[in-house]
C-alpha cells in the first residue's frame, strides 16, 4: 500500500499554518519540534480540524479517509483515551470475539474485557487502544507520539508490538514524534517539519545519518529531547 499526501493546507484568519505534501510507501514519521504541525496534519486526515481553521487537502490512496473505518489513531496518552466508568468490554466497537482476538494480538489477557481502564498499566493500555485501533481493520493507522506517556520498558514492547502488527496487519503508518529514537527501525521514510513545511524528507536511514539541512543537524543533535524542543 502507498500514501500520497498530495497538498495539505491549513490556514487561520491570520496566517498559514501548514502548507506542505508527502508521500510513503509503507511507513512514514513525521518529526518536528512543539507547534512545527505535527497535531493539526493528523486532525486535518482525521478530519477533526477546528472550525475556525480553512484547510484543503488533496491525497492519493487506495482507500478513502473516513474516521473509525479506514483510518484509525493511537493517541499520546493512553490514560485519557478511554472513559474510566465504562467497562473495556463496552469500549470495543466490535463484537466479543473480534475484541478476543485482538487482544490476544497485542498479547493481552482476554480477561480484560470485563474490567475498567483504571485496572490496567500504561504500558497494558496503550497495547488496549492500539487492539481497539487495529480491530477496525484500518488501512492507515496514525499514531501521536504513542510512547511519551510509558516507562522505557514499555516503550520497547509497544513498538517492538506496533511493528509485528505493521507486517501482520498491513496497514500503512504515519507516525509522528519528537522522538528520534522511536521511529528508527519502524519508519523507512522520514519528513522534518518546521513551522508548517516539510524541510527535508527522505529515506529515515539517510536523514538520521547524513542530513542535509542545518535544520535537521540542529534537531538530531538535540536528541530531540532537550527542553527547547519540547513543549
Ligand atoms: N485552532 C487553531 N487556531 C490557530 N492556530 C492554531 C490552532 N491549532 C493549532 N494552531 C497553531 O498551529 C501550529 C501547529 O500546531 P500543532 O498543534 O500542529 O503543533 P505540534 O507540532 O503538534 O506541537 P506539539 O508537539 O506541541 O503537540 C502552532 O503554532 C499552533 O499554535
Amino acid at each position: 500500500m502507498s500514501f500520497t499526501c498530495k497538498q495539505l493546507i491549513i490556514k487561520s484568519n491570520v496566517k498559514t499554518l501548514l502548507d506542505m505534501s508527502f508521500s510513503f510507501e509503507k511507513s512514514f514519521a513525521l518529526i518536528g519540534e512543539s507547534g512545527s504541525g505535527k497535531s493539526l496534519t493528523l486532525k486535518a486526515l482525521l478530519g477533526m480540524l477546528p472550525q475556525e481553521l480553512d484547510a484543503s487537502l488533496e491525497y492519493n490512496a487506495s482507500y478513502e479517509l473516513h474516521r473509525g473505518e479506514s483510518i484509525a489513531f493511537v493517541p499520546q496518552n493512553p490514560f485519557t483515551a478511554l472513559s474510566p466508568l465504562t467497562k473495556i468490554s463496552q469500549q470495543f466497537m466490535a463484537s466479543e470475539e473480534i475484541a478476543e482476538k485482538y487482544l490476544k494480538m497485542v498479547e493481552l489477557d482476554v480477561a480484560f474485557l470485563d474490567r475498567f481502564p483504571s485496572e490496567l498499566s500504561g504500558g497494558q493500555l496503550q497495547r488496549l487502544i492500539i487492539a481497539m485501533a487495529l480491530s477496525l481493520k484500518p488501512r492507515l493507522l496514525l499514531l501521536d507520539e504513542p510512547t511519551t506517556a510509558l516507562d522505557e520498558e514499555s516503550k520497547t514492547t509497544v513498538l517492538e508490538l506496533i511493528s509485528r502488527l505493521q507486517k501482520e496487519c498491513e496497514f500503512d503508518l504515519l507516525f509522528v514524534t519528537h522522538d528520534i529514537s522511536t521511529i528508527e527501525h519502524l519508519c523507512d521514510d522520514v519528513g522534518i517539519i518546521q513551522q508548517g513545511k516539510i524541510v527535508e524528507r527522505g529515506l529515515t536511514k539517510n536523514i538520521l545519518h547524513d542530513p542535509k539541512e542545518a535544520y535537521t543537524k540542529q534537531l538530531l543533535e538535540s536528541g530531540f529531547r532537550q527542553r527547547s524542543f519540547r513543549t
